[in-house]
């Protein structure tokens, strides 16, 4: 038996998953968080059931790419019944596709969610009377606090086995005549259908129907869709929108009973937070503190682990019993703990503190704020405000960010964004930006990277924008309410992306520097780093085991300096690099190629060609900048 949730985006949907099955999915205060389908178990009354998280969606119509899955969920794979989860503080453009969703005739559960913020803004709903409307149980529930979360899947499983006899809409009399019309020759087709095909929604239609049929239902749609055009003079689909929210503004004005709200601070933050000027202001000051507090509290803890934990009680005793051993057996064990290290030292410290600082950004709803702000500067780069959810992601990872350009309207754009995204520096760039130069150079000239980074990126943007063909979209995005992050959220968040570099990174880690310390042993790395010399030491000026580090790199990024410790012997890179050198490998790393996982995540969006386009653009265009970087780097370092 399977039970699925649907609702419209940032309703709280993963939030019941989430509370009900135990499974972690992420959760966010902006539209559009979860991109795929994600399954889970529980038990009630002896059964096992099974829960399902879709992505939002707006409405049943035309939709991207990640509401497509809801769509074919629904529809091929047809759950037994439906929680459809509503925000109570926004239910007149909620109830627009609980509406549609009745047509489908599966039975269904209202979960009014978001009643504490309702009340906050002042809004009251009478649920006996909006049940009584729809002709459906309705349950009042605060997912966040798990109010009402029982309540709701019991009486679902109540629902199973009755007919509802729920409300439908009634659409103006030409649509009726229509939707009649198809009645008579297809007798045996849902009038959800029906009304797919006079909306020539041919994806729905043939979701439903075999070829053969959902042709002819589609030309009997569109011919009575063009009688009713050219005779009646009326739009269909703008009929049809009209008659939903007449309806769902019907419903509003019976249920809903405002009062004046508390005093609002709210409302004033969000006032300065979306001004233009002090917005700006408010937006990059976000930034540089975020860098601040990643580089004093992460290199704090980085040092901390060093020089307390690892040098005196792994490395050193590691060092000791070691000595006597053959020289390969010795660099497979001394260098694998050194892999260890970097991962627990260098990464995990950075790592942590963003994606602490990342989840405050998702969860108090600002991500949405900054994309209001950005999309004058996001259209000159051919993409819309949106875009800056995703491209923010990306500082944390290149990964789901391009992952999140499913959500963007057309091809073009998210062609710009995938290429955008992976120049941009996520997590475990940081990690090296700060770890290296943060940390042996200087504060400023980390900063100076990530204003390098950011004009590079701009300016590939502005290219693009101007030269890529294809369409462009205007700017709709719902605006999310500004919550007060939870710690708890906020905690869990990191942990979970945490725990996922810990299990992906570390075998990976472990294995590299294991297979280095046999390499370096047996006299392999110098035949390699010799080969690539002209390069790394000639055109670039950098020392010769930073090439082997660069391999590594494409490996996941942050390995690039992790793998540069283990070469380097140390963790001290002022020992052994020039800050110039240092300032280049940085740049350089944070510029050349994607890591593997990246470019798996491209071509799954973009296809083989353009990600290998974006593999050598990305080589190159390092290659460059850090001879530009080697001639004029030391007028500034
Ligand atoms: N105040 C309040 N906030 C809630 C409630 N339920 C969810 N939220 C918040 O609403 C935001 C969106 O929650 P999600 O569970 O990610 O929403 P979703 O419906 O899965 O959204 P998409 O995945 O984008 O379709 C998060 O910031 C939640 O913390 C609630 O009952 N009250
Ligand atoms: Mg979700």
């Amino acid at each position: 038996m399977t039970i699925a949730f649907i609702g419209n985006p940032s309703v709280g949907k993963s939030v019941f998953f989430s509370r009900l099955t135990g499974v972690g999915v992420e959760v966010s205060n902006y539209p559009g968080t979860t991109v795929a389908l994600k399954k889970g178990i529980v038990k009630a009354r002896g059964k096992t059931i099974e829960i399902v998280d879709l992505p939002g969606i707006y409405s049943l119509g035309v939709t991207n790419e990640d509401e497509k899955v809801t769509k074919q969920f629904l529809i091929e794979e047809r759950p037994d019944i439906v929680i459809n989860v509503v925000d109570a503080s926004r239910l007149e453009r909620n109830l627009y596709l609980t509406l549609q969703l009745l047509e489908l005739d599966i039975p269904m559960v209202i979960a009014l969610n978001q009643v504490d913020l309702a009340a906050d803004l002042g809004i009251l709903v009478d649920t006996d009377e909006l049940s009584e409307l729809l002709g459906l149980p309705v349950v009042p529930t605060v997912a966040t606090w798990g109010v009402g979360l029982d309540e709701v899947m019991l009486v679902a499983l109540d629902e199973q086995n009755k007919t509802q006899e729920h409300h439908r809409v009634r659409y103006s009399q030409w649509i009726q005549q229509a939707l009649s019309n198809l009645d008579y020759t297809f007798p045996n087709i849902p009038p959800i259908v029906k009304m797919a095909a006079l909306l020539n929604d041919a994806e729905f239609v043939e979701l439903y129907c075999m070829p053969p049929e959902a042709n002819a239902l589609l030309s009997s749609g569109r011919r009575l869709r063009q009688n009713l055009e050219i005779e009646q003079r009326i739009s269909v689909p703008d009929t049809v929108a009209r008659d939903l929210y007449g309806e769902a503004g019907y419903i509003v004005d019976r249920v809903v009973s405002r009062f004046e709200p508390k005093k609002n601070i709210r409302e004033r933050i969000d006032a300065i937070l979306t001004s233009p000027n002090f917005g700006i202001a408010v937006l990059i000051s976000a930034l540089l503190i975020t860098f601040l507090l990643v580089f004093r509290v992460g290199g704090f803890l980085e040092t901390w682990i060093v020089n307390e934990i690892f040098e005196p009680h792994v490395i050193l005793p590691a060092e000791a019993a070691t000595s006597g051993m053959s020289p390969v057996l010795k660099n497979l064990i001394v260098y694998s703990l050194r892999g260890v290290e970097a991962g627990f030292a260098i990464a995990i410290p950075y790592i942590a503190v963003f994606y602490a600082i990342l989840s405050i950004f998702e969860d108090s709803g600002y991500l949405t704020r900054a994309a209001f702000l950005l999309d004058n500067l996001t259209h000159k780069l051919g993409l819309h405000g949106r875009a800056v959810i995703p491209l923010v992601l990306g500082f944390g990872c290149n990964v789901p960010a391009i992952m999140a350009v499913h959500s963007l309207g057309t091809r073009r754009e998210k062609r710009i964004a995938s290429i955008l995204i992976s120049l941009i520096p996520c997590s475990a760039r940081t990690v090296i930006i700060l770890g290296l130069v943060g940390t042996f150079v200087g504060f400023w000239p980390a900063v100076s990277i990530y204003v390098l980074e950011i004009v590079i990126i701009t300016g590939v943007g502005l290219i693009l924008g101007k030269s890529l063909p294809g369409q462009r979209s205007g700017f709709i995005m719902e605006m999310t309410p500004l919550r007060k992050p939870e710690l708890k959220s906020t905690l869990r968040k990191t942990w979970m992306k945490s725990r996922e570099f810990l299990y992906i990174a570390f075998p990976l880690l472990l294995v590299g520097s294991a297979f280095l310390g046999v390499a370096d042993a047996l006299g392999l790395l110098s035949i390699f780093q010799d080969f690539v010399e002209p390069i790394s030491v000639g055109l670039l000026g950098l020392p010769a085991f930073a090439a082997t580090a660069l391999v590594f790199g494409i490996l996941r990024k942050e390995m690039a300096l992790q793998i540069l410790a283990v070469l380097a012997g140390t963790a001290n890179f002022a020992a052994v690099m020039t800050p110039l050198q240092m300032y280049q490998f940085a740049v350089i790393t944070t510029i050349y190629m994607p890591c593997v996982a990246t470019i798996a995540v491209l071509r799954h969006e973009l296809g083989t060609k353009d990600t290998a386009l974006i593999v050598i653009f990305t080589i190159l265009l390092a290659l460059g900048v850090g001879i530009l970087i080697r001639i004029f780097g030391p007028y500034f370092l």
